[in-house]
């Protein structure tokens, strides 16, 4: 469902992303990487509200990336929370999951249903005529998933969502994410690295733009060897691999870890790609060999 090939990407002269290739199909996979490593700067990448340096790094629902028509129509099928965003402040929470969903081209249809499904999801549902304004900031970020979510993107990529959830939102979240993941590619950064042991199938930890383990959490768990900088094996294994060598870059190889991907047409009553829009590892232990990944977004990056 999206392949990474060859990406490195930066800003201006300042390299962030080297070299990297990843393949995922449906399926949780967890971003785990210290403060600066990347992920947000990867995430925007695969959502391509940051387009890649050369044209063809991507590949999305099985098209390459190369061309502006190319990019909107798998716009079309991403969802994507920026880690922040702006927002008009007077939408209500029905109106902006609504507003996004008409950005992203969800047929006209469904918006009004997938708009309060994604709400109800989300236990916004009382809050769903509320200002965003007046939200506490958990709230909000229920509202900038809600979006994300809304009427099952394939590809749903969500930057740090758990971020100021109470314990119970985070446990929530996560069980949505793992529906949504039984038939979508679910791509999540988080530094709730326990988090990742309830929700990924597959794990994968970014440092200094490099992969450098990309594997199950279990293997993650294993791969803490002598380690003791962490409170769980979990926490243990993700501080070792942060000394690991970084993966070997390359093509990437199958998606291992994630479920068969669907089909990689359009959906019933969606348009074709390409028709108008408006504005619109191999396991084992430590590291393992390098595998997928992959990334349109409503709500405007206000990074
Ligand atoms: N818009 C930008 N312009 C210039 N540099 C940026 C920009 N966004 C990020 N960077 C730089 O790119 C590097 C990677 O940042 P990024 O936000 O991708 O990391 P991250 O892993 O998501 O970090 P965090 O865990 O703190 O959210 C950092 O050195 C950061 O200073």
């Amino acid at each position: 469902m999206l392949d990474v090939i060859g990406l490195s990407q930066g800003y201006r002269r300042r390299p962030v992303i080297h070299d990297l290739s990843i393949s995922l199909g449906a399926g949780a996979f967890g971003l785990l990487g210290p403060n600066g490593s990347g992920k947000s700067t990867l995430l925007r990448t695969l959502a391509t509200t940051t387009p890649t340096p050369r044209p063809g790094q991507l590949r999305l629902f099985g098209s390459l990336l190369d061309s502006r028509r190319a990019v909107r129509a798998a716009r079309r099928r991403i969802g994507y929370l920026p880690q922040s965003f702006a927002h008009p402040p007077g939408f209500t929470v029905r109106d902006f999951v609504r507003h996004c969903a008409w950005l992203r081209e969800v047929p006209a249809a469904r918006i009004n249903s997938a708009a309060d499904e994604a709400i109800e999801r989300v236990e916004l549902g009382d809050r769903a005529d509320t200002p965003l304004r007046k939200l506490s900031g958990g709230m909000l970020r229920r509202a900038g998933v809600a979006q994300a979510i809304c009427d099952q993107p394939d590809l749903v990529i969500l930057d740090e969502p758990a971020n100021g959830l109470d314990p119970q939102q985070r446990v929530r979240l996560r069980a949505v994410l793992r529906e949504l993941s039984a038939s979508s590619c679910v791509v999540v950064s988080t530094h709730l690295v326990e988090d990742t042991a309830h929700l990924c199938d597959r794990v994968g930890v970014l440092y200094e733009g490099r992969l450098r383990f990309d594997g199950t959490p279990e293997e993650l768990a294993a791969a803490a060897g002598d380690e003791d900088a962490g409170d769980t094996p979990l926490e243990r294994g993700y501080t070792a691999t942060l000394a690991a060598p970084p993966l070997p870059t390359g093509a990437p190889p199958p998606a291992a870890h994630h479920r068969p991907s669907p089909d990689t047409g359009p959906r019933p009553g969606e348009a074709a790609p390409g028709g108008a829009a408006p504005g619109g590892a191999a396991p084992g232990g430590a590291a393992h060999g390098g595998a997928a990944h992959g990334g349109a977004a409503a709500p405007r990056d206000a990074s």
